[in-house]
């Protein structure tokens, strides 16, 4: 396991490789970071765990030590082919597939293990990982993700109402998933080292999970982008009877007419899905 920025060097100097920032291709190289995040995931045999861009193997190989199933997916061909020929071969637990995480949001994991229960463990790509969330949100929803993030997505995340970050993925998430426990990730924990900060961020499904159907996703995505009108008129806008009941509800509860989307709780969002 290339546990080290001189290991990991010497290894994609092997493979002739070099780190793509495009695919945000900043490899873990401490061990306490690797071990936090299997211990934070809780996993062991009988454990279904998706991984999203394993990279040159670290984390996938300290999944798999867990005795956990792994179903992996990689976008480099570089990086896949290296996995095929040095971790496949020795790891029956693992199915990897060469493509990209918004076509694979779960690679290809079964989906009796999808909807049985599954747990996603990854150092994610950050370009990518807003609509990839967006894409996990469409269900069947992970009990647990363990996400290595961007800091600025990862606030954007659990943003709490009110504030300037607090978006349409604010309350998708919020709705589905409690935030068990977040931390500041150093740049040197990784090779190359990224110029944006990192978060090491764990959420678990909540036991009254809300689920937005696409339709009304994309409708309080749609509403967002306009974010600084009132709501109001946004709602006019939609012109759907749910969305207008839902307004004179928020209405009735005391809300004010002016109120801008940013200011409505997650959980008055939710009441949404009573209307439509
Ligand atoms: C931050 S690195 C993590 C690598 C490795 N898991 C580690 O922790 O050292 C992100 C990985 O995601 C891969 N990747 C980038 N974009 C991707 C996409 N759209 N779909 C799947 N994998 C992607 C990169 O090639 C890279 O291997």
């Amino acid at each position: 396991m290339p546990l080290s920025p001189t290991a990991t060097r010497e290894l994609l100097h092997q493979l002739e490789h070099l780190p793509n920032k495009k695919l945000g291709q900043n490899f873990l190289v401490d061990g306490n970071i690797v071990r936090k995040s299997i211990d934070l995931a809780e996993i062991g045999p009988g454990s279904a765990v998706v991984e999203i861009g394993p990279g040159l193997g670290t984390l996938t190989r300290a999944i798999l030590a867990s005795g956990a199933s792994l179903w992996a997916v990689e976008r480099d061909a570089t990086l896949a082919a290296h996995l095929r020929t040095n971790v496949l071969p020795e790891q029956p637990k693992l199915q990897l597939i060469e493509g990209d995480c918004l076509d694979y949001p779960i690679a290809a994991l079964p989906s009796e293990h999808a909807e049985s229960g599954y747990k996603i463990v990854a150092n994610l790509p950050y370009a990518v990982s807003t609509p990839w969330m967006d894409a996990v949100l469409s269900g069947p929803l992970p009990q647990r993700m363990v996400l290595m993030l961007q800091k600025e997505a990862a606030d954007r995340y659990v943003a709490p109402h009110g504030s300037k970050t607090f978006g349409a993925i604010s309350i998708f998430l919020q709705a589905a998933y409690k935030m068990h426990s977040r931390h500041l990730v150093s740049a040197q924990c990784f090779h190359p080292a990224p110029k944006v900060d990192s978060v090491l961020l764990r959420l678990d499904l909540k036991e009254d999970a809300v689920h937005f159907p696409k339709e009304i996703r994309a409708c309080i995505r749609r509403i967002f982008t306009l974010r600084r009108k009132q709501l109001g008129s946004l709602c006019k806008k939609e012109a759907t009877p749910g969305i207008t009941a839902w307004f004179e509800h928020l209405l009735s509860k005391g809300y004010s007419p002016s109120i801008r989307p940013e200011e409505i709780t997650y959980q008055d969002w939710c009441e949404l899905l009573n209307f439509c």
